[in-house]
């Protein structure tokens, strides 16, 4: 669905002891593979925790365009797949409205097959870099028509048969080493990927649970060889989604600056891949105790206890920056009150996300009185602890729902109230994010504009 409401601003203001136990939406990550792997595989897939965000209900609606038999049933989605390799020819264009994964995915799970399969998305999708995917889908024998630099809209078309490769991804990014590893999914022999820098590896544990015949190897330079057997059968899976920490985040940091708040957030996803910003805070004083952690569906969970904190600024290393990569935005509006600077580098990846994140955070700190200093790839924050003086401003979210969401909770501290252009996109990956930050006390206003 691509989004066409009008903008809906919102203002958030200060707030005081922010308290309750919550329990945060599914992982958004693991939700759209679900969702893709479940419509791929044969038999029935059941998934409980499914995060029903605007961004995952997309990918549901490609998969069952391209076959995939979907229903809800109480609180379980119940998918029967089509079978590997057996996907079919949408009649119309897939549109994922603003979703980076969902299209980018998709390219890889279709690109191979012998049948054209038309791309489009929302106008911040429609400027996201797409060349990342269609590079390795080419080598592969996809033909590619896009928009002007390898953007939406596009058409693919896959070859008879594709042919394997060896692909070095040459940026940290999850979404296009699994979109190889799933091209290598409907292609005879063994379709490999190097990933030099780690990234989240949900691709490869679910497409293991679902039976992939998929190998990982580890060199002594710690590069990671992914080897994928395709044409094989993947089967029906029962998920339990856990809760997204990328969303966890938002009232996490909420409850470290709020002073007087005690938060508990249950069923977090604790996958080391994920985790960045829960370090990152505990280094700069953050008071999170991690409780209750076990195993849940093959994936570390636990509870996090929040309370108030005084922070101090921290050098974030850019090598954790793919472990919280999606978690910046709310990471600089935690540093604009601690003590001292906050300096975070190697962050070219957030250039290229919904918007372009580091510009769009640098103009929404300094909207609100925040020092802070932008660079090619990194972000120097100067904390002010206690807000006084800051707010009153208001940020241009640019489709963002991960800018939307860092600016209110910055508005739940500062003195003076902050406003967003459009809260609408929150939507996209948080649709309780409203109720369930009011649910805690925190103060947010929402305007519906008039047509
Ligand atoms: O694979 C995924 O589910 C995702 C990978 C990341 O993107 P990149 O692969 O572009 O880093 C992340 O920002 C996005 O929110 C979700
Ligand atoms: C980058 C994100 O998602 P996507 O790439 O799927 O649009 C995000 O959710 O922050």
């Amino acid at each position: 669905m691509s989004h066409s409401a009008l903008p809906k601003p919102a203002t958030a203001h200060r707030s005081r002891d922010l308290a309750g136990d919550i329990r945060i939406p599914g992982d958004k990550s693991i939700s759209h593979r679900s969702f893709m792997f479940g419509g791929l595989a044969s038999g029935e897939t059941r998934i409980t925790g499914l995060l029903e965000g605007e961004d995952v209900i997309n990918t549901g609606r490609a998969m069952q365009a391209m076959g995939a038999n979907i229903r809800k049933d109480g609180a379980t989605w119940i998918i029967q797949g089509t079978g590997n390799g057996c996907l079919l020819q949408p009649e119309a264009p897939l549109d994922f409205g603003n979703a980076g994964t969902g299209a980018r995915l998709t390219m890889g799970l279709v690109g191979t097959y012998d049948m054209e399969t038309t791309f489009i998305g929302d106008a911040s999708l429609s400027k996201r870099p797409m060349g990342r995917v269609l590079n390795p889908l080419r080598e592969m024998g996809v033909q590619v028509k896009a928009a002007e630099g390898d953007r939406l809209p596009l058409t693919l078309h896959g070859p008879k048969v594709a042919a394997p490769v060896i692909y070095r991804v040459p940026m940290a990014s999850a979404q296009v080493k699994s979109a190889v590893l799933l091209a290598g999914l409907n292609t005879p022999g063994i379709t490999t990927v190097i990933e030099p820098v780690m990234t989240r590896d949900h691709t490869e544990k679910m497409l293991q649970g679902f039976g992939a015949d998929l190998t990982v190897e580890t060199d002594r330079e710690g590069v990671r060889h992914i080897r994928i057997v395709g044409q094989g059968e993947l089967k029906g899976q029962t998920i339990d989604v856990p809760g997204d920490p990328s969303s966890t985040a938002f009232p996490l940091v909420a409850a470290l600056l709020v002073p007087g708040s005690d938060v508990t957030i249950r069923n977090v996803l604790m996958n080391p891949t994920r985790t960045g910003l829960i370090l990152t805070l505990q280094e700069m004083g953050a008071n999170i105790d991690i409780l209750n952690a076990r195993l849940a569906g093959g994936e570390d969970v636990a509870d996090l206890r929040v309370r108030a904190s005084e922070l101090k600024g921290v050098s974030v290393p850019p090598e954790r920056a793919p472990s919280m990569i999606d978690e910046y935005p709310v990471l600089a509006v935690a540093a604009a009150f601690a003590e001292g600077d906050t300096v975070m580098e190697g962050l070219d990846e957030l250039r290229v996300k919904e918007s372009d994140r580091l510009s769009a955070v640098a103009s929404g700190l300094k909207a609100n009185g925040v020092d802070c200093t932008e660079g090619e790839a990194s972000l120097v924050v100067r904390g002010k602890p206690g807000g006084l003086g800051l707010g009153g401003g208001t940020v241009e979210t640019h489709l963002d729902h991960r800018i939307a969401m860092s600016f209110l909770v910055m508005g739940f501290v500062t003195e003076k109230p902050v406003t967003i252009d459009d809260s609408a996109m929150i939507a996209t990956s948080f649709p309780e994010f409203m109720d369930l930050m009011a649910g805690l006390g925190a103060r947010i206003e929402t305007v519906e504009k008039v047509a």
